[in-house]
């Protein structure tokens, strides 16, 4: 059953519209990640869940339930916003029981799950400090504490991870999730970080430009974004994006790139004649030494090496530039000046030029 069920939600400030017409439905269980660029409107949207304040238009549903217009304390909703909102007069583990407290447990069950929560969270050993003597991310870890041990059966967090640590962000990227499965709450969780969006989500609801522009699984969201907005907002490096215009060929779509023609599968057929912009993940740009069918020219202008992979610099002969990556970093490291590159036809995608949505490939 869905345990939230959004209906064309809008709300609008003084300064102008936030969103509108917004539907988003999560299961019972299930991680949804809210993700888009500061501003879009992902803590309005938690805020809205949580009742603390209105939609103008639309219903929010928990479990069936009709909340629209229910209190915040009526919800059965726990939260965890970036501005940690710690009782500042009580202790880090005070501060995670008061979760508990308000309902029916023991002392001991109170503190067993106090404590197996900070566990989790590296923070058991700042369970008898002030806030006031906690870093900005053990505040933060111990607000996602306090939110987790009450088990609420909605869980909304607000960028969780923003001023944690890089090393410690990396750790409970990997640990989240089964942190978050194993609370059995259905999750909304705020970030803008792509790579943590990826990494947790079971889905991933794009929020951008007054509205969601992509709801679907990570992998759905990275190998067919719905539109050039959604793509440029997941990969590191960005995604390539190059005009092209594509012209019926017997050979496939025909386009020009760094003042050669080059041919697009023949499930772009439909493509042709329409004003485009394709668009090449670092990793679907194949550099090689040497020339191949539909590579071309480039001049390799940097090397970068990376930890998991090599990221080149590449500029073709009309002077555009494009950034191709390769995995790992331990082969004979190349060397700058003229190479050939060619794009992996499997991996690129195509966007109407006007409106930017995706072109779907079809099969031919
Ligand atoms: N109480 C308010 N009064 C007026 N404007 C507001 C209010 N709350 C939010 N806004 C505006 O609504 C827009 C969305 O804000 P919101 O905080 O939801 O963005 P966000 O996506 O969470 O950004 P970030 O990732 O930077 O936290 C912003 O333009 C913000 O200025």
């Amino acid at each position: 059953m869905a345990q939230i069920e959004l209906t064309g939600l809008a709300k609008a400030f003084k300064t102008g519209p936030v969103f509108s017409d917004l539907s988003l439905v999560a299961e019972t269980g299930e991680i949804v990640v809210v993700f888009g660029p500061s501003g879009a409107g992902k803590t309005v949207l938690l805020r809205l869940v949580a009742g603390v304040a209105e939609p103008d238009a639309g219903a929010v549903r928990l479990d069936g339930r009709d909340v629209t217009d229910a209190p915040p304390e009526t919800r059965g909703v726990g939260m965890a916003f970036q501005n940690f909102a710690l009782f500042p007069h009580m202790s880090a583990y005070d501060n995670i029981a008061s979760a508990l407290t308000a309902g029916r447990c023991s002392p001991e069950a109170i503190k067993g799950r106090v404590e197996a929560v900070a566990k989790l969270l590296k923070i058991g050993h700042v369970l008898q400090h002030q806030p006031r003597e906690l870093s900005n991310g053990q505040k933060q870890r111990t607000a996602l504490a306090r939110a987790l041990a009450a088990e609420p059966k909605v869980l909304l967090l607000d960028d969780p991870l923003r001023n944690v640590d890089a090393k410690l962000r990396y750790e409970m990227r990997l640990e989240l999730p089964s942190l978050l499965k194993a609370s059995g709450s259905t999750v909304l969780y705020v970030t803008q970080d792509y790579k943590e969006a990826m990494a947790l989500g079971d889905r991933i609801a794009v929020l951008l430009d007054g509205g969601l522009a992509q709801v679907a699984t990570p992998a759905q969201i990275y190998r067919e974004p719905a539109s050039l907005g959604v793509a440029r907002l997941f990969g590191d490096p960005t995604i390539n994006l190059v005009p092209v215009s594509p012209q019926a060929s017997p050979a496939g779509p025909r386009i020009e790139l760094g003042g050669k023609v080059l041919h697009l599968p023949a499930s772009y057929a439909h493509a042709a004649g329409t004003d485009c912009v394709l668009g090449l993940r670092p990793e679907a740009i194949l550099a090689a030494d040497r020339p191949e069918p539909e590579s071309f020219p480039v001049e390799v202008v940097a090397v970068t090496p990376l930890n998991e992979k090599t990221v080149l610099l590449l500029r073709t002969d009309d002077g555009r530039e494009l950034l191709a990556s390769e995995a790992g970093n331990e082969e004979a490291p190349r060397r700058h000046g003229p190479a050939h590159a060619r794009f992996d036809a499997a991996a690129i995608l195509l966007f109407e030029a006007a409106g930017g949505r995706r072109i779907a490939p079809r099969a031919a």
